[in-house]
């Protein structure tokens, strides 16, 4: 139905032959409302190698989940500090889900051997992952706070000024201690203001509150349920990290990385990363 004064809508119909029709509206199709000219014009391979499509392919679609992934895990953050937790759940379940099809990737990745992929790799120069700055921002936005990490990106001022905004802001996490704050437990003040710009430092009043919070889920029902969820993503997260620190070691062994850094050395020593240490740590209390 449309209104009198209203253009009626113009459509376009198929006959499928099976006894089906398809009716559709010409003026919005599927790849309009998609973009997909410019996503697919996207996937520019620059060696004439077989599976440096791959690797492009997988770089692109993970750089797409990365994107979901601070979508929800910003509007998680704000629901919090809103004390609006039930959506905060729901957007923290979808970024772990998002984050089994990311692990899950790697499975594809593994396809490629080392002669298939050092076949390409002198073209790749000295790009390399760790200069995706959606990664870095998730990073921050979890609570791995560390200026120098934002350095890499100074050439590139937009996002660079996007880095320190996430970086300069509350973590994830400290919005949750905020949280915690609010509902009567009492943390140390340099845990609720403080630069957030500086890597966190855990604290025992802090793994208390989680403690008590373990303790007694019948009582603090919701808290106890985001502790679940923020452990959820941290797991994943380490997951990723893992799976990639071994398809690395897989494909290229011990060479050192284009980025700069000693490779497979670096991926290892970042598994000893936490974003959320009290919750890890408070497991070994209870
Ligand atoms: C053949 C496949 C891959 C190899 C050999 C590889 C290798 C490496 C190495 C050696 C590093 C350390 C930095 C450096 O010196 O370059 C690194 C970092 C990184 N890579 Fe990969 N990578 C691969 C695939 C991927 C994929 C598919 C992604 C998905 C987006 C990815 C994302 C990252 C990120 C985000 C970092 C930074 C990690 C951090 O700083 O903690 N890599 N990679
Ligand atoms: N750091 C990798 C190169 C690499 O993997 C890469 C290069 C360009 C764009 C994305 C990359 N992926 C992850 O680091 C290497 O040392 O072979």
């Amino acid at each position: 139905m449309h209104d009198d004064n209203s253009t009626p809508r113009e459509r376009s119909a198929v006959d499928l032959g099976n006894e089906q029709q398809v009716h559709w509206d010409p003026t919005m199709s599927y790849g309009e409302y998609l973009d997909l000219a410019p996503l697919l014009a996207c996937q520019n391979p620059i060696s004439d190698q077989h599976d440096e499509m791959l690797f492009v392919i997988i770089h692109q679609v993970s750089e797409l989940w990365l994107k979901q992934c601070l979508h929800e895990a910003h509007a998680a953050a704000r629901a919090i500090s809103a004390d609006e937790l039930r959506p905060a759940f729901k957007m923290l379940t979808r970024v772990a889900r998002i984050q089994a099809q990311m692990i899950n990737a790697w499975e594809v990745l593994a396809t490629m051997t080392p002669s298939d992929y050092l076949a390409f790799r002198d073209s790749l120069g000295q790009s390399s992952g760790f200069q995706s700055y959606q990664y870095r921002e998730l990073e921050f936005l979890l609570g791995n706070k560390h200026p120098r990490l934002a350095e890499a990106h100074r050439r590139h001022p937009a996002h660079y000024q996007r880095l320190h905004e996430v970086l300069d802001a509350p973590s994830l996490y400290d919005v949750c201690l905020q949280l915690l704050a609010r509902r009567g437990f009492e943390l140390p003040e340099a845990t609720l203001q403080r630069d957030w710009s500086t890597p966190y430092t855990p604290s025992p009043e802090v793994e208390a509150a989680w403690s008590t919070i373990y303790r007694h889920a019948e009582r603090y029902w919701d808290l106890y349920e985001l502790a679940e969820k923020l452990i959820d993503t941290e797991y994943n997260f380490h997951k990723w990290r893992f799976s990639h620190m071994k398809t690395v070691e897989r494909i290229i062994g011990q060479r050192s990385g284009t980025g700069g850094t000693s490779g497979v050395a670096y991926l290892e020593k970042a598994l000893a990363l936490r974003f959320f240490p009290e919750l890890w740590s408070v497991r070994g209390e209870l």
